[in-house]
């Protein structure tokens, strides 16, 4: 077995869950993202970080398979990413700042669903669990349109905590949260990497990343060609 076998690229920690080489897109004659490589392992969290519009949730789509990038590759679990996959669609939870909730169905009545297609086991004693842990058990009964901004943001990644995943995608979690959700927020993605859960993360807020992410990838402005 040759060397490229081991070659992890990653402290030797084991296998990248996730691996993300030389991602490039351009916008015209902006090139946002310039061969950008990641590797997030099982039970690591790895940061993404820079100024607005150096190309983070860019990269994040482009890495999940919603945009389609110049060049590059995403690789998860050793399956090129794409969100039609049903392999892929089973290992992946994506939170993204445009997540969408079924307009006619109630807060519990969303996150059943979500549970349930995604073969969850105890879809009901999971959901009911999770909107407990995220302080929507109150308003489960309503639909989302009637959603406070900040209780639409907890309904969103309480649609990622209700379904099986092993590498979780979110971007800027942390906003229109409360500081109390700031702080549950920060624990739950530790008990995910506890769990063995892979994170990658957006975000603007430092000490959420300090918490809890082991390594940070710092993007820089974009470049015109
Ligand atoms: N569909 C698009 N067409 C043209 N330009 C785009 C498109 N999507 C993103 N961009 C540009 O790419 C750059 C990066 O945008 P992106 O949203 O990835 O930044 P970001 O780092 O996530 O910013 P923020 O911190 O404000 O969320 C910006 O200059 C943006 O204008």
């Amino acid at each position: 077995m040759g060397d490229d076998a081991r070659d992890d690229g990653h402290d030797g920690v084991g296998a990248a869950l996730l691996a993300v080489r030389g991602i490039t897109r351009r916008f015209g004659d902006r090139t946002v993202l310039a061969g950008v490589d990641l590797d997030v392992a099982a039970g690591e969290a790895v940061g993404v970080v820079g100024p607005n519009g150096s190309g983070k949730s860019t990269l994040l789509r482009c890495i999940v398979g919603a945009d389609e990038a110049d060049a590059g590759t995403s690789v998860l679990a050793g399956r090129t990413v794409d969100e039609r996959e049903p392999a892929i669609r089973r290992d992946l939870a994506v939170v993204m700042d445009d997540t969408d909730f079924f307009p006619d169905l109630s807060v519990v009545e969303h996150l059943d669903l979500v549970a349930r297609a995604h073969a969850q086991h105890d879809a009901e004693e999971v959901v009911n669990g999770v909107l407990d842990e995220v302080g929507l058990t109150e308003v489960s009964g309503q639909l989302p349109s009637t959603l406070s901004s900040g209780q639409r943001r907890r309904l969103a990644l309480a649609s990622a905590f209700v379904r099986p995943r092993r590498l979780l995608v979110l971007d800027e979690p942390e906003a229109r949260l409360d500081v109390d959700g700031v702080e549950w927020l920060g624990a739950r993605l530790l008990s995910e990497k506890a769990a063995g859960s892979a994170v990658l993360l957006v975000s603007h807020d430092p000490a959420l990343v300090e918490r809890v992410c082991d390594r940070v990838v710092r993007l820089g402005p974009p470049t015109d060609d």
